[in-house]
């Protein structure tokens, strides 16, 4: 193919950053200005359980199927790319506008059916950054890290809020809160307002966080014998991921159930989610 003179434009002034091969990828997808979206659209303060809801339903795990864990919190969603993954040949650039503009496209889509009464009224829109990590622990920290965080942010709030409604200003909130530990927090929770911080919703506490698991069904071979299947299930939980498993692969992991992922779910899953819960705490399939 014969280049036209303007070819040059291409080839001297485009350049693909490529990530690092054997490290795992986390793409962190962050609200722009959430502060102001969450206060137009009327979120219920500290946590909305619906927004944060919306939020799950854009985890990414059955579009791209090298997404083998995600965890999210406020306005954030971090997704880890399994280390070896081949997609879009590691270009960060490529990797990062398709997830942000794909996590957004199913924030827009899904809204009207988590907020039936609501009206979109501005669009949301989301940064990410894309950050490389060269094994396990350092994946282990990096979560534990954004599960930390929630933790802090999410104790500030409940007791922030819990005064405001109790009728101090935000600033005498803020500074009632000045310099206070973690224990002091929960004992202004428990002497003020009656409240155990451990009773708290787990999702707000701990997070999301979503993965694979696999289940096992009886299916029936072309010769209408039955045998035994695994299928990956998507999962959300609210769990604490210092004690998660991430070190035995096949746990969530497993890279040749990943490759059928995306066509078993497809097939697996209706619009509808089922949930089981025990505590405060539970699990379920993921509406896609
Ligand atoms: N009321 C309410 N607000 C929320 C909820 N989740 C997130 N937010 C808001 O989103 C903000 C997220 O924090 P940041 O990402 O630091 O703030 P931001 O306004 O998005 O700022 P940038 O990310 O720098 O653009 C919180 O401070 C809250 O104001 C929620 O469930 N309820
Ligand atoms: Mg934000």
């Amino acid at each position: 193919m014969v280049n036209s003179e303007y070819e040059y434009v291409k080839r001297e002034f485009e350049f693909d950053r490529r990530l690092p091969p054997s490290n795992w990828i986390v793409v962190r997808i962050d609200g722009c200005h959430f502060h102001r979206f969450s206060k137009m659209h009327a979120f219920e303060k500290p946590n909305d359980e619906n927004a944060l809801r919306l939020m799950e339903t854009c985890a990414m795990l059955k579009k791209f199927p090298d997404i083998v864990f995600a965890y999210g919190a406020s306005d954030e969603y971090s997704f880890v790319f399994r280390e070896e993954t081949e997609f879009y040949n590691r270009r960060e650039s490529k990797i990062l506008s398709l997830c942000v503009s794909y996590f957004t496209s199913v924030y827009v889509m899904k809204w009207k059916k988590i907020f039936p009464n609501k009206e979109l009224k501005e669009p949301p829109y989301f940064d990410a950054r894309a950050v490389c990590y060269p094994n396990l622990k350092t994946i282990r920290d990096y979560l534990a890290w954004r599960q930390v965080d929630c933790h802090i942010n999410n104790q500030y709030n409940t007791c922030f809020w819990m005064l405001v409604k109790s009728g101090k200003s935000e600033q005498e909130a803020q500074l009632s809160l000045k310099g206070t530990s973690s224990k002091d927090k929960n004992e202004l929770l428990a002497q003020q307002f009656q409240m155990n911080y451990d009773d708290e919703l787990a999702m707000f506490r701990k997070g999301s966080s979503v993965y694979r698991e696999k289940e096992e069904k009886v299916v029936k071979n072309d010769y209408g014998d039955p045998m035994k299947r695994t299928r990956p299930i998507l999962t959300v939980a609210h769990v604490d991921i210092i004690g998660f498993s991430f070190d035995k692969p096949n746990d969530a992991v497993d890279l040749s159930l990943m490759n059928e992922s995306a066509s078993l779910m497809m097939e697996q899953y209706p619009d509808i989610a089922f949930g089981y819960g025990f505590g405060s705490e539970y699990r379920y399939v993921v509406p896609i």
